[in-house]
């Protein structure tokens, strides 16, 4: 790691306002996941504060710590050399002025550290001598070790699991659903931010909803899976609507919400809440408004919708569509569709990986079928007509694409929507960075293929990015031939994961191709 990547976060970048002691209602009502419950009573918080963060000596700031490790300072004890430790090893080092921890098959030297750790010393003493992987998840599996212990990294655990040593890989976390996110707020004098942690990889989906007009009442509903945790605030003070910011982390499972205070001064609570919990497969329905309706190619358009009343912000898992529902001579017809990204449409001409935050729209590119009732009525929507959105649904799960840094993507059609979404999250993967991913995209003819100018751009962008265009007017098309020479297992850059979208019989070729290829199931994933 270089000197110049230890940067501040930029949630840290700030000087916030502690966060003056929540009353104990609202500490009854936060429903903390039980390990953090343990903790505050174990350490019992002087304030109540369902945080358990101390106040660090002075001098010892975040600043301090980069500012150390970036001054040169042999961190690790072992004067730049990396050392493979053994399990005895570590367990010598368990002592405050000697401290070692195990953390994904990576030993780090954390005694430097200890003064530094916003969780305090005691706890970071839990973890030394001995593999803390497990431990430190249930703490802040948010945080960024390696990035803030780089200059600290001892060397790999010699008897662990060999392939978790060379290629970082990470086991996926257990099952989403058993997650409840962890609510904590901070507050600066014109600003409240609302946090939630889930866990890392866990791709949270958000929707925030304005309840009232007074403008202190806020919905927050966090999705995991098929569940939504659902955050009802009745904030202290107005706040202005929409919020300055929302930031969803796919990886990191981290989401912050900032809200601008209508007056700016600083709060004894940030309010109180509910918690409550929906299953995202329920019927309700979002209304929400055409705001145009266009042309995108000659089979083509884009559909711009906007929530009535801009009183609804979503932001859909990575992978996750909707089902857009309209009225047609007494009937309800739905067909679900994955937005795309609101540098997709035309109007745009940003590169294809630009921001992805939480919307009051929702922006689709939708094929229409001469016979296809709903996208031939989509087509005629004129602007301020309105449609019913389900919630975000689906069942792709990011955490099963974390071990893999070769990934192959094969689209056909408008089956590119839900693998669109994929790009972003992937190349930008802090932790076993991608090293290969490559687009093969299936179409009929040159004038089939979307968005061509921006996977060529994106491909110049970023090199570990290709596309590959195969038309069928030409004779390609998917097969285990075409498929062979992509899997070849003698060399390093062989593709270990599969993402496939398109029509029925689409899928079913490149399932059957892949499983001729020795691929086991979980090394695909098939969007329906
Ligand atoms: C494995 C043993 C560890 C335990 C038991 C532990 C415990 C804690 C606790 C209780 C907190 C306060 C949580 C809160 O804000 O609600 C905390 C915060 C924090 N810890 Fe640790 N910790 C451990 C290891 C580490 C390590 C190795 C690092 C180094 C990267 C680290 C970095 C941090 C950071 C940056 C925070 C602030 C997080 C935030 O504000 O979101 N911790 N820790």
């Amino acid at each position: 790691m270089s000197d110049s990547q230890l940067k501040l976060p930029a949630s840290m970048d700030k000087t916030p306002l502690k966060p003056p002691a929540v009353t104990a209602l609202a500490v009854n009502s936060l429903q903390l996941p039980s390990s953090a419950a343990q903790q505050l009573k174990s350490s019992g918080s002087a304030t109540g504060n369902p945080r358990n963060k101390c106040a660090l000596k002075p001098g010892y700031s975040l600043m301090s710590w980069i500012r150390l490790c970036n001054s040169g300072a042999d961190l690790s004890g072992t004067g730049g050399r990396v050392v493979p430790v053994s399990r005895s090893e570590l367990a010598l080092h368990n002592q405050v002025n000697d401290a070692w921890m195990a953390i994904r098959g990576k030993v780090f030297n954390v005694t430097r550290y200890m003064d530094f750790h916003p969780g305090g010393i005691d706890e970071l003493m839990r973890g030394v001598g001995r593999d803390a992987t497990k431990l430190f998840d249930e703490v802040h599996a948010w945080v960024n070790y390696p990035q803030l212990l780089g200059k600290c990294y001892v060397g790999p655990l010699k008897d662990n699991v060999a392939a978790n040593v060379e290629t970082d890989i990470i086991r996926p976390p257990p099952a989403p659903t058993e997650l409840v996110p962890r609510f904590d707020w901070i507050q600066q004098r014109s600003e409240l931010t609302l946090c939630f942690y889930t866990r890392r990889m866990a791709n949270p989906g958000l929707l925030l909803k304005r309840k009232d007009a007074s403008d202190v009442g806020l919905e927050v509903r966090v999705q995991l899976g098929s569940i939504w945790h659902v955050f009802s605030f009745k904030l202290s003070a107005a706040v202005v609507w929409p919020p300055k910011a929302v930031r969803v982390g796919p990886e990191t499972g981290k989401i912050e919400v900032v809200l601008t205070k209508q007056v700016a001064e600083p709060w004894q609570t940030y309010g109180s809440q509910e918690i409550s919990k929906l299953n995202s497969t329920c019927d309700e329905r979002l209304t929400y408004e055409v705001l145009n309706c266009e042309v995108f190619n000659h089979d083509s358009f884009e559909l711009c919708l906007q929530s009535i009343e801009q009183s609804v912000l979503v932001h859909l898992p990575v992978g996750y569509h909707l089902d857009i529902q309209l009225p047609l001579n007494g009937e309800l017809l739905e067909r679900s569709y994955t937005p795309v990204p609101h540098n997709c449409l035309l109007s745009n001409s940003e590169q294809i990986d630009a921001n992805a935050s939480p919307s009051i729209r929702q922006e689709f590119l939708i094929k229409h079928y001469e016979k296809g009732a709903v996208s031939s009525e989509l087509k005629q929507l004129q602007p301020g007509a309105t449609v019913q959105l389900s919630l975000p649904r689906g069942n792709f799960g990011l955490s099963a694409l974390e071990a893999h840094r070769n990934i192959l993507l094969l689209a056909a059609g408008s089956g590119i929507t839900p693998i669109l979404s994929l790009l972003r999250p992937l190349l930008k993967r802090q932790t076993n960075r991608i090293e290969r991913l490559q687009l093969m995209y299936f179409n009929k003819t040159q004038a089939d293929i979307w968005l061509k100018d921006k996977f060529q751009a994106l491909q110049e962008a970023d090199e570990r990015f290709t596309c590959k265009n195969i038309l069928s007017e030409a004779g390609g098309r998917i097969s285990q031939e075409l498929l062979a020479p992509l899997f070849n297992k003698q060399q390093a850059e062989s593709f270990s994961f599969v993402a496939v979208c398109g029509p029925t019989g689409f899928n079913t070729a490149a399932v059957n191709s892949l499983r001729e290829l020795q691929l086991k199931p979980d090394q695909m994933h098939v969007f329906q």
